[in-house]
């Protein structure tokens, strides 16, 4: 569904990321993984088409999409959960999610009645707060508001970049369901990830990042097995600095 040719790119002089490969097959979970400063987020504002520079062949279902706006990338339902939660304060939940029906080709009334539906129905917890101002809820809630957000505009694939990150385990939990219902339903996703023990169980396949470049492509379950992890990242780091 997904698939990436030589995507290089960067934010200024030389680029952060290089000569990344990478598929992802309808319907699959892949995990990117890699320490920090690996290239993971800005992988995924190259697929979001926010990256300043970027190069190499990004296909959606054979639509080439390198040098799309991030505005058509949306369009085309390739749609990124970000980093950070980033939302409209001052304004509702609802208000919020509605602004991801921007992406909607056809932002029919009753389309965007269904994703609202969709999107409660996954997410009750939004719907008890749809009028609260977004700035005052919870760390876990303004997640899932981003999380809803994404899925408003419909998308084929999600990009989701770390989103457990700072949240209380019980949260996680309920994001997690929420994300593996998705998964059930046969939406295609990415995963950013440093938590192994969250990512893998999650994913069909990963790749780690290491400055910059793919290091290792791997069953997730095969890589889950392996206890030296750690390790691994070491030495693959130490060899690309070769
Ligand atoms: N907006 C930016 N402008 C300039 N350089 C940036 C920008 N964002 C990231 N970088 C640099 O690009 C490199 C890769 O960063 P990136 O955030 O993609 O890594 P990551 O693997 O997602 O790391 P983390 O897990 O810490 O989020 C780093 O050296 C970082 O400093």
């Amino acid at each position: 569904m997904l698939e990436l040719k030589d995507v290089s790119g960067g934010y200024g002089h030389g680029h952060v990321i290089e000569g990344i490969d990478l598929r992802v097959d309808t319907g699959e979970t892949i995990a990117l993984l890699g320490p920090n400063g690996a290239g993971k987020s800005t992988l995924l504002a190259a697929l979001s088409g926010v990256l300043p520079k970027r190069g190499g062949s990004i296909r959606l279902d054979g639509t080439e999409l390198a040098q799309a706006s991030s505005h058509r990338i949306v369009a085309q339902g390739l749609v990124q959960v970000p980093e950070g939660r980033r939302m409209f304060a001052p304004l509702s939940v609802e208000d919020n999610l509605r602004l991801g029906t921007v992406g909607l080709q056809q932002a029919s009334r009753s389309a965007v009645a269904e994703r609202f539906d969709y999107v409660y129905k996954l997410l009750p917890r939004l719907a008890e707060r749809r009028h609260q101002r977004a700035g005052t809820l919870s760390g876990g809630e303004q997640q899932m508001v981003a999380v809803g957000r994404a899925l408003m505009s419909k998308p084929r694939v999600l990009l989701l970049d770390e989103p457990f990150l700072g949240l209380a385990p019980r949260v996680i939990e309920e994001i997690r369901a929420a994300l593996e219902a998705l998964r059930a339903g046969g939406l295609t996703m990415v995963l950013v990830e440093q938590k192994l023990d969250i990512a893998l169980p999650f994913t069909r396949r990963a790749y780690v990042l290491i400055k910059g470049r793919v290091a290792l492509v791997e069953d997730s379950a095969t890589l889950a097995r392996r206890d030296d992890l750690a390790q691994l990242y070491f030495n693959l780091a130490t060899q690309a600095a070769h």
